[in-house]
C-alpha cells in the first residue's frame, strides 16, 4: 500500500494555526488531523477527543513511559503530545496526515519522520500576535504573557523549518499551505 505523508504545521500560539487547519479540513476532507493529548484543562467548548485528549498528569507520563507518544512538549506548563498508533495507522494506508503542533516537538518529528514536511506559520508581527492572542479571549493574562514569552523564542528558529508561511491575509495564507501540502 503506498505510504502516507506527514505534515506538520507549527508556530507561536495565536498565529491563526488553528484557523488555517480548520479551514484546510473543510476544502480537503481527505486529510486527517492527529488529535494530541495534554494535561491542559478544556476551554469552554473543547470537546474530548475532538479538540485534545484531556489527560491527567500522571495518565500524560504513563503515555511517555510506555513510548505512545510519537513526540511531546511542555508548553505554557502543561504536556502536549502526539498519540502514536493513530498516525501510523493513517501513514500506512496513504493518508496525508496533519499536527498542529508546537515548535520544539515540530522540530523533534525530524527524527521518527525524517521525510514530514514542517510548515512554520509567521506572524505579520509580534505586535498583530498578541492582538490576536488577546483578542481571542481564550487565555488569562498571565497565559498570554507566557505565550508571548515563548514565541520569541519561537519566531528565533523559524528558519529551521522547511517552509515558512506569513498568515497576514487567511486566503492567501491558506493558498501558499495548500501549494505546499500539494505540490511537493
Ligand atoms: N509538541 C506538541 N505541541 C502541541 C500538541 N498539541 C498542541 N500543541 C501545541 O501546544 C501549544 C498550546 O496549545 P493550546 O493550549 O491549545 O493553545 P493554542 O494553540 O494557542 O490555542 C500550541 O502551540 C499547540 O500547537 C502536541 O501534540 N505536541
Ligand atoms: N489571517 C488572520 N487575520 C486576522 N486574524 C486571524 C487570522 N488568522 C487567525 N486569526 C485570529 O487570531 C486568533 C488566533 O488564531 P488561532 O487559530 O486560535 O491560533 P493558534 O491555533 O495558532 O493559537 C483567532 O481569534 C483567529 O480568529
Amino acid at each position: 500500500m503506498a505510504s502516507g505523508k506527514l505534515i506538520v504545521l507549527t508556530g507561536p500560539s495565536g498565529v491563526g494555526k488553528g484557523t488555517l487547519v480548520r479551514a484546510l479540513l473543510n476544502r480537503h476532507p481527505q486529510l486527517y488531523l492527529s488529535i494530541s493529548a495534554t494535561t491542559r484543562s478544556p476551554r469552554q467548548g473543547e470537546v474530548e477527543g475532538n479538540d485534545y485528549y484531556f489527560l491527567s498528569k500522571s495518565a500524560f507520563e504513563s503515555m511517555i513511559e510506555q513510548d505512545q507518544l510519537l513526540e511531546w512538549a511542555e508548553y505554557a506548563g502543561n504536556y502536549y503530545g502526539t498519540p502514536r498508533a493513530k498516525v501510523e495507522e493513517k501513514i500506512n494506508q496513504g493518508l496525508l496526515v496533519l499536527l498542529e503542533i508546537e515548535v520544539i516537538g515540530a522540530k523533534a518529528i525530524k527524527n521518527s519522520f525524517p521525510d514530514a514536511l514542517r510548515i512554520f506559520i509567521l506572524p505579520p508581527s509580534i505586535e498583530e500576535l498578541e492582538y490576536r492572542l488577546r483578542s481571542r479571549k481564550t487565555d488569562s493574562e498571565a497565559a498570554i504573557l507566557r505565550r508571548l514569552d515563548r514565541a520569541k523564542e519561537e519566531l528565533a528558529v523559524s528558519d529551521e523549518f522547511d517552509k515558512c508561511i506569513i498568515n497576514d491575509d487567511l486566503e492567501i495564507a491558506l493558498t501558499q499551505l495548500e501549494k505546499a501540502i500539494f505540490s511537493d
